[in-house]
């Protein structure tokens, strides 16, 4: 009996690879859709020279998650486009805020100034900090909104979490969970009664990070040895993000492992031998199943034998965003080079945020931009369901209005994500590990990685597949044999 894969997305892929080394075949990966990569999508202009990405288009080569993944695109000897830190892209983002653009402060001497959007120096963010005390009870959670107010003011809270928010997973500060970013952070003020009391007394520490510990086969990975010497701040790939999930696929196939494409999985139920799964009307016996699928995709897929189960999959709501990518002729069009800019949400625009594509990469002299529009507050603004046209059309006029970009674009694509981020909404930790228990308490021959669980970056998702992966244990009968 085999091993199955449910979802061709880069978690799904990634768990195929770590699979296929860790046990070997027989192995098979079903993809609903007719290719591989999931939100990953790009569309390479060979002949103009510029690329539209639907999704991601940078990687952090931060921290283990980062390592990781740098350790992957290097044994698949991926060509890597380094975005390094003295780059305008690394340097320089951006806030759309009363009216104006606003360069965000990057570097320490930022705190001191007043800087638009803010009305106060930075620096009193941070004595706000140290002389407020710390009030949430052990191991509760709270939003990291109220979180940042608390410790640092509402003005820190609307312009600078708030948008950071919007730009990771298009979210609604006050419904996240502070632990979605800044648990390291949370655990600092429970612990120490304060951020920055927290920051100083951990550095007189010796820090060992023990989710390293036992990851890599030998030292850290060559490639991330190399990012952090030439301080990388984030990476694309030549020809788009999506030649990752497209050579996991070649490397998969070339090491006979099956990926079925348009083969979506209807059923999943469990017996006593492993588990059952309906791909195209048949009912296939496997010995494990690896879900890669968002929670909202797996819940009816086990609701008929798992209906509580079910339920908690489904309690991690999604979001919907509109990316429109635009192509202009001139390349002298923005006036502030940068990796792009967000939308607070307090100023109440359908825009989340916009990247400046050609800013981070070449171009061939095209300007190239991504609007990014929606959200959590997708149903407020297009919930009459508009046509392409009315999307794009909003999309520019926002273009016009925040960049002054007065020419038509040549070129545009609208997409329209269905439920593409997940929200770690308050008590996601909580939710995860409870569902996690059930799945452990049934024995069931289920184990999930992907976006809605343990990190929604594209590191994150590689580092779950992989981590679930060596959960599997090898003393008894792998499965798949
Ligand atoms: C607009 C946008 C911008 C982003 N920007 C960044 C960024 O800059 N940096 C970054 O690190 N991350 C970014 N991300 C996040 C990152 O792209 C995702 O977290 C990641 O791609 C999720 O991968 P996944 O494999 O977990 O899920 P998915 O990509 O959702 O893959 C799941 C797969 O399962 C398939 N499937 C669904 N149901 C079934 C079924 N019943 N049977 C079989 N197959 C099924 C789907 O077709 C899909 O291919 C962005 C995401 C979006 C939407
Ligand atoms: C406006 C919508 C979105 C933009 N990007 C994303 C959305 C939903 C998705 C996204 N962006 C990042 C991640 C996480 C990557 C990780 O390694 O964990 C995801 C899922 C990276 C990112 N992009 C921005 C920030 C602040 C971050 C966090 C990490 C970092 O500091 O690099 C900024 C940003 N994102 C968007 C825009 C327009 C923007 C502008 C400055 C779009």
């Amino acid at each position: 009996m085999k091993t199955a894969v449910l979802g061709g997305g880069i978690s799904g892929l990634s768990a195929g690879y770590y699979l296929l080394r860790k046990f070997g075949k027989p192995l098979t990966i079903y993809e609903a859709s007719p290719r591989v990569g999931g939100w990953i999508r790009s569309e390479w202009h060979k002949e103009r020279g510029f690329l539209f990405e639907s999704g991601p288009r940078t990687i952090r080569p931060k921290g283990i998650a980062g390592a990781n993944t740098l350790e992957l695109v290097d044994q698949l000897n991926l060509p890597i486009k380094p975005i390094r830190a003295s780059h305008v892209a690394a340097r320089n983002r951006m806030l759309y805020a009363k009216g104006q653009i606003c360069l965000l402060p990057n570097s320490p001497r930022g705190l001191i100034g007043t800087v638009p959007p803010f009305t106060k120096p930075l620096y009193r963010a941070l004595l706000h900090d140290l002389t407020t005390g710390g009030t949430v009870a052990k191991n509760e959670d709270e939003s990291i909104y109220s979180f940042a107010q608390r410790r640092f003011g509402k003005e820190i809270a609307d312009y600078a979490i708030s948008p950071m928010i919007c730009g990771i997973c298009a979210g609604d500060a006050r419904e996240i969970s502070v632990r979605f970013l800044m648990e390291s952070l949370f655990e600092k003020e429970q612990k120490y009664g304060g951020v920055i009391k927290g920051m100083l007394y951990s550095r007189f520490k010796n820090n060992v990070d023990e989710s390293k510990v036992g990851l890599f086969d030998q030292d850290e990975p060559k490639l991330f040895k190399q990012a952090v010497q030439e301080k990388w701040a984030m990476y694309g790939l030549a020809d788009g993000l999506e030649q990752l999930p497209r050579a996991l696929r070649k490397y998969l196939g070339e090491h006979d492992v099956n990926v079925q494409l348009s083969s979506k999985c209807h059923n999943l139920s469990f017996n006593n031998d492993g588990a059952r799964i309906s791909v195209r009307d048949v009912d296939l016996p496997v010995a494990h199943v690896v879900s890669s699928l968002p929670a909202h995709q797996l819940a009816p897929l086990v609701r008929t034998q798992h209906p509580s189960l079910a339920a908690q999959l489904l309690d991690i709501p999604y979001v919907d965003v509109v990316v429109v990518n635009l192509q202009y002729n001139s390349d002298r069009l923005l006036k502030q080079n940068g990796f792009g800019l967000l939308v607070p949400p307090v100023e109440k625009l359908p825009v989340l945020g916009v990247i400046f594509d050609s800013c981070c990469f070449d171009m061939a002299g095209n300007t190239i931009l991504t609007v990014m529009m929606g959200g959590r507050w997708f149903d407020k603004w297009f919930g009459h369901q508009p046509s392409q046209k009315e999307l794009r059309d909003i999309a520019q006029l926002h273009v016009r209005k925040i960049l002054h970009i007065k020419e038509e674009p040549n070129f545009s694509r609208v997409h329209t994500l269905h439920k593409c981020i997940p929200q770690y909404t308050v008590g996601h930790k909580r939710r995860v590990e409870n569902i996690r228990s059930y799945i452990k308490n049934y024995k069931l021959p289920l184990s999930l990685c992907g976006a809605a669980y343990d990190g929604v970056g594209i590191n994150d998702v590689i580092l779950s597949a992989r981590r679930q992966v060596n959960k599997l244990p090898v003393h008894q009968p792998p499965p798949g044999h």
